[in-house]
Formats: structure tokens, sequence, C-alpha cells
């Protein structure tokens, strides 16, 4: 994939539904009774993933142009897989839907694509195995392949060792199957998005802090949901903005749940110009974003605020490394187990380009401000690794093409598309 240069990037977009959010909504509404209409759902790779596996449990699950009808059948409704279940790439999807599987009473087993593999389950086994649960990785290395022998479980209060809402979300949804009151305590919040669905649509889960706990078998009513725009896809446009001399750009309908708003926090702590607009606080909170050209200086990112924008640190160390001055990025060692090792990866490419990056253990420091110049960039498959090099792209000197840049698909399919609607 080359990438385009551009100029003076103006005018309005409306990024795809929020990821985490559409996996929920399909999860949850399969487990409620009634049918769940899902507007602006994220039509990437990993939300279909999810839908393919619920269908296969005997969901009814409807697509008409983008608008999602989730036929559920209760919390005790889904049958016994026809197939082996395929989480294409999505930890989201295998993370969740294990906690769900857990408390069936079928046998089912996971799959999916070389990266998933190689991500690591047992943060999900040790929790669900002492709740009883009978989950087996079926090559013995505590990764994908799973096989999940459905059982009642027991209800558990989990300190979690991480910051992780697919952790956290996994007990929690196993929880509604237990025996009492589950709970789980993480070292730092992570986004919150189960716990507030949950509630919406009737469970009884309360938040303390960074625990989380939750009643059993709650009745689930089917809902209607409108999903935010992605702040984590906004991230890109945000740094476009930011970065493209001449540039001003509206982001339409962002979500700011401030469990995921710390890439906005580290762009004014850059000194960027972001004006928030039309802020709304029901639910999940929204809000435009008003984007114009800034001079960036660098920071340092650490400590609680990771969590709240592990997905973007991608980009904001591209953003580092054109800003004036040193970035340090600590406390992020989670990036080491996404879609690639997300440290080494844009420690490798941006040292391509001439940036000067050096890798930590649990992050990266960054030295901005030197010139950067084209390259070809590796994006390991990694969808965020893609799209930030592809801003990237947009600033250097002379051509930089990335390889298997159609990766972009696994969460913002229209990605290229939008970006080059706003140039010149
Ligand atoms: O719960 C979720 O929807 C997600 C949680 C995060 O992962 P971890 O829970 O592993 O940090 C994030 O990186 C992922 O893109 C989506
Ligand atoms: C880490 C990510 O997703 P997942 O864990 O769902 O694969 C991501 O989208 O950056």
């Amino acid at each position: 994939m080359e990438i385009k240069k551009l100029t003076n990037l103006h005018g309005e977009i409306t990024v795809p539904g929020d990821k985490s959010i559409s996996h929920r909504a399909v999860m949850f509404g399969s487990l409620a009774k009634g049918t769940t209409r899902i507007t602006h759902f994220l039509e990437g790779a990993d939300c279909l993933s999810t839908i393919s596996c619920f269908r296969k449990m005997g969901i009814d699950i409807e697509n008409n142009n983008g608008e999602i009808l989730v036929h559920g059948k209760g919390l005790r409704g889904l049958s016994s897989p026809t197939d082996i279940l395929d989480v294409g790439n999505s930890g989201t999807t295998t993370r969740l839907i294990s906690g769900i599987l857990a408390g069936q009473n079928f046998v089912s087993e996971l799959t999916g694509d070389d990266s998933i593999q190689s991500r690591p389950m047992k943060r999900i086994m040790t929790p669900l195995l002492s709740m009883g649960a009978d989950i087996t990785s079926i090559k013995g290395n505590n990764c994908v392949p799973l096989r999940i022998a459905g059982h009642p479980l027991k209800a558990i209060h989990y300190d979690s060792p991480v910051a992780s809402a697919q952790v956290k979300s996994c007990v929690l949804l196993a929880g509604m199957y237990s025996d009492g009151v589950t709970s789980v305590t993480e070292p730092v919040l992570s986004r919150n998005h189960t716990e507030i669905m949950l509630n919406y649509f009737g469970a009884q889960v309360t938040s303390e802090g960074t625990t989380a706990s939750i009643v059993p078998e709650p009745s689930l009513h089917a809902r209607e949901i409108t999903v935010p725009g992605d702040i984590s896809s906004a991230a890109y446009f945000i740094a476009a903005g930011l970065l493209v001399p001449g540039s001003e750009i509206l982001l339409k309908n962002v979500g700011i749940n401030p469990t995921r708003d710390g890439l906005l926090r580290v762009c004014k702590d850059m000194g960027a110009d972001i004006t928030m607009l039309n802020v709304n606080m029901d639910g999940e909170p929204t809000a435009d974003l008003l984007v114009r050209t800034s001079s960036l200086h660098g920071t340092t990112v650490g400590g609680e605020i990771i969590p709240t924008l592990i997905d973007e640190i991608p980009m904001i160390a591209v953003m580092a490394a054109f800003a004036e001055g040193t970035t340090i990025i600590k406390d992020a060692k989670e990036l080491k187990v996404k879609e690639s090792d997300r440290i080494l990866v844009m420690a490798e490419n941006l040292s391509r380009m001439g940036a000067d990056i050096t890798p930590t253990d649990d992050g990266m420091i960054i030295h901005g401000g030197k010139p950067l110049h084209g390259a070809v960039i590796d994006s390991y498959l990694d969808h965020r690794v893609a799209m930030s090099f592809a801003i990237a792209g947009l600033l250097c000197d002379g051509p930089l093409s990335i390889k298997s840049g159609d990766c972009v698909k696994i969460s913002y399919p229209e990605f290229y598309e939008d970006l080059y609607r706003l140039g010149e």
C-alpha cells in the first residue's frame, strides 16, 4: 500500500462505531430476550467474527445495510455450536466469549488466525479454572485453540494481575452463570463498557474504585444501542489534523468515555489545539472534536493513564517522532501481547524512517523532531501499526509504503478512503 502525500486536511468525518462497544452489543444482545437493534455498528472483521460465533450458537443476527438486529434468546438460550467457533484476529471476541462459554451446558472449541494463536490466554484460563470451568488449550501452550466444556460455576473474587478489560469482562460474564456475586479487582481501571452495557441490559453490576461486581442469573432485556464513534479510530485523524500543516478537521460523535480518553489528555500535554463540542454525557459519553494543526512537543506517558490509551500508543509514538523534544512511554508492557509486539514493531519501523527511538521493556523513548524519510513499513498484519504509519507517510520526505496495509479491515475497513477524502 503506497501512501499518498496530503496537505491542508479539511472537513468533517464520522469514524466507524467503537469496536469494544460493537462486540459487546452483539454478545449481550444475544443473551438478552428480544430483539436488540444496533446502529453505527462497526463492520470491521473483528466484530464480524463475533457475529459469526453467535450465529453458530443459534442466534439469528440480521445485517440490514449496517443496522444490526440481534434476536436474542436469553441467558440460557445459546445452543451447542454447529461448528468450531472462529474468532479470527480478535482478542476481544476470544476472551469475552470464553467467559460466556464456560457457563453453558455444551462443549465448544475456539480457533483463530496465527496472531490470535500466539496471544496469551492463561490470563483468562486462571480465573475461569478457579471458578470450576473446564477450559483447555488444545495445543497445551495456553493459547487458542481452546476447548471449553460448559459447567456450573462458582462465584469468585479475582485479583487480576493485569489491567485488562478483556480479563475483567471474561470473569464478569462467567459470573452471570455462577452461584453468587463475582467480582474482579484490577491494578488500574480498564475500559468499563461491559459494566455500563450490562447494566443497560438489566444486569446488576456495581463498580467501586477498580473493583467491579456482578450478581448472577440476571434477566437481560433487548435494547436499542447507538454505538459512538471509536476514539481509537479517531486517533489517526486527530494525529493527522494536528501534524499536517494547514489542517482543520471536525470529528463527529466520538466516544469520550473517561476510561478511553487518555489520548486526548496526552495530546493536550503535547500542546494540541483540540476543542470539544456538543458534549453528551448520557450513557457512553460522546463529543465532536475540532482539531487544528499544532506544534507538538514531547511528554511522558505512564501510570494510570496507560489502559485509557493502550491501543493509541502506536499513533502516539508516531506523533512523538514528529514532535520537538523527548517522549517517554512507560508502564505499557501490555503492548507486547497485542496483534503484534507493538513496542518492537513501532521501534523497528520508526527507525527505518530515520527516527531516534529506543524500545524499552515497558515502552519506548523517542527523541522527536528529526526529519523522517519514506521507507517500506512492515505492518506485521497489525491494523493499528498500518494506520499509524499511514499518517507518518503523509508527513515524511519521500514515498512510504506499508506491507499488508489492507489489515486495516480489522477495525476500520474504509480507513484509506476516509483519509484521502480530507486532503488536497
Ligand atoms: O475489552 C476490549 O474491548 C478491549 C480491551 C483492550 O485489551 P486488553 O483488555 O487486553 O487490555 C484493548 O486493547 C482491545 O483493543 C479492546
Ligand atoms: C488489541 C486490539 O484488539 P483485540 O485485543 O480485540 O484483538 C486492538 O484492536 O488494538
